[in-house]
């Protein structure tokens, strides 16, 4: 899948733009505050409908307008095209996909799936276990259609018995007990069976990244294994009701990244941490690319952070051969290094929210 034309209106700084990006590696520089991850924020609002840098879209919609509007055609593998487009004004969200409009976001999701790597995604091994299931369960969800319906299902049982600990009304946590294990013991198969064939996908490209012993990775389910669920559940009753949430399930999982046993994040430096988190976000466009005739969309914010120029040659050359259609941001040409090798991109300027296509042929 790969998005062949873009129209943006009213994000951040961008008034209007149209783009016709490279269906392979898309280079785009400007100076700081010159519309560059406004840019990546418009693509990501076509394939979530929300931002990935706030948390209320009113700050996204462009000074005095009341609403922004993404649209953009995409092409599968085959040729076929899809028209997606997302408008947005603080109170209502409208998605449109081939004219028709949709009820929920995750329609958007599967149509244009998106990897984004910016800086605050180098903070996945030091933050808390939520930013790493948000990371493997953007994987499930592509990889498991079993995923989506059993994980809402889950959290609507979680919400109910939440408030009946809450309420202290013991006598009914028994249906919602069962409901939960059911939901969660499929929530946990699929994160299972996901990591069972991302592992080998992340270790070929650690491998590449990296020169470390073998990362391991591995799911704690969110309860003790020793149990099922279920039982897990019984067990907690007298302590949840103590503190009035429920302890033990998938929504408490955590994806464990360890080196020799030590959790990663304790031994590796911080431009090793930074191609340890690439690798783990490429792994999973890698992935996807096997198993699905149409990939992701990588979106990669600030390249040159944190890397020195080896490293951003050998982020590179991995993107370059990826069969991936990538867009990523920098200050200066000169922060992508030697593109002698690089065939068939596009190169964009972008200053004061203006986007101009560079001619790269001389
Ligand atoms: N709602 C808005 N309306 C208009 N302009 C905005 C709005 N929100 C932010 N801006 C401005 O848009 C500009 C673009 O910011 P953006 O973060 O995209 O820049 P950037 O090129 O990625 O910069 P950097 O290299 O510093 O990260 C900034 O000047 C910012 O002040």
């Amino acid at each position: 899948m790969t998005v062949s034309r873009l129209d943006i209106a009213s994000v951040r700084n961008i008034q209007h733009a149209t783009l016709h990006p490279a269906p392979t590696l898309n280079f785009i520089y400007g100076a700081n505050a010159s519309g560059k991850s406004a840019l990546l924020e418009a693509i990501f609002l076509l394939g979530r409908a929300r931002s990935f840098r706030s948390s209320s879209i009113k700050p996204v919609i462009r000074f005095s307008h009341d609403h922004l509007l993404v649209t953009g055609q995409t092409v599968f593998s085959g040729g076929a095209h899809q028209h997606l487009g997302v408008r947005l004004d603080a109170k209502s969200c409208e998605i449109r996909i081939n004219q028709h409009t949709m009820p929920n976001r995750s329609s958007l999701a599967y149509a244009l799936p998106l990897q984004l790597i910016y800086p605050k995604s180098y903070e996945l091994l030091d933050s808390g276990p939520q930013e790493r299931r948000e990371f493997l369960d953007w994987g499930v969800f592509h990889h498991d259609p079993a995923f989506l319906p059993a994980w809402r299902n889950y959290k609507k049982a979680l919400a109910q018995r939440n408030a009946l600990l809450k309420n202290r009304q013991p006598e009914y946590l028994q249906v919602w007990n069962q409901e939960l294990s059911d939901y969660g013991t499929i929530v946990t198969h699929c994160r299972r069976r996901y990591l069972e064939a991302f592992i080998p996908v992340f270790q070929d490209i650690a491998g590449y990244m990296l020169e470390l012993p073998a990362i391991a990775l591995s799911l704690s389910s969110g309860w003790d294994a020793t149990e099922s669920l279920l039982q897990a559940l019984d067990a907690d009753t007298e302590k949840d009701l103590r503190y009035g949430f429920t302890q033990s399930g998938p929504h408490r999982a955590d994806l464990l990244v360890t080196l020799d046993r030590l959790p990663a994040r304790d031994i590796v430096s911080r431009g090793q941490l930074k191609l340890l988190v690439i690798s783990l976000k490429l792994a999973q466009v890698q992935l996807l690319n096997l198993h699905e005739e149409d990939t992701a969309c990588i979106l990669f914010d600030d390249f040159a952070a944190e890397l020195d120029m080896a490293n951003r040659a050998k982020v590179l050359r991995y993107l370059d051969v990826m069969h991936s259609q990538v867009f990523i941001t920098a200050t200066s040409p000169t922060d992508f290094g030697d593109l002698s090798n690089i065939h068939n991109y596009k190169m964009f300027h972008v200053e004061h929210g203006h986007i101009n296509p560079v001619d790269c042929s001389t």
